[in-house]
């Protein structure tokens, strides 16, 4: 069960961060490649973005699948809400509205 404290913590990340990404690994070394493959995206569109190495904090790895009710990783989250993972993200990119997302979310 996720915790109060873990829970601010996702909350405070999430809210703080116009571009949250939970990602395994780092975005200079992840160690996944839907991880990978997120970070290269988002290093695209040329937006800051804060990332949190799940492998690191198993406790964060199980809390994140209940908090967002989303069983893997990565997960992306803009303007405090969650958008996806890998092929969430992969789709609106290729769709062109990724972009248009984060444009509007940093903007604000
Ligand atoms: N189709 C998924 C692919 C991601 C995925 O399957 N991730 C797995 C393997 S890296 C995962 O996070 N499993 C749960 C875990 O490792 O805790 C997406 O769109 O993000």
């Amino acid at each position: 069960m996720l915790s109060p404290i873990l829970q601010t913590k996702i909350e405070s990340q999430i809210s703080n961060n116009k571009i949250m990404l939970y990602i395994k690994g780092t975005a200079q070394q992840p160690q996944c490649g839907f991880s990978a493959a997120v970070v290269q995206v988002f290093n695209s569109l040329g937006q800051p973005y804060e990332t949190e190495n799940i492998l690191e904090d198993g406790e964060l790895r199980q809390g994140l699948k209940e908090f967002s009710s989303w069983p893997t990783f990565p997960q992306v989250y803009i303007d405090g809400e969650f958008v996806g993972g890998c092929d969430i993200v992969m789709e609106l990119n290729n769709r062109g509205e990724l972009a248009t997302i984060v444009q509007e979310a940093v903007s604000k």
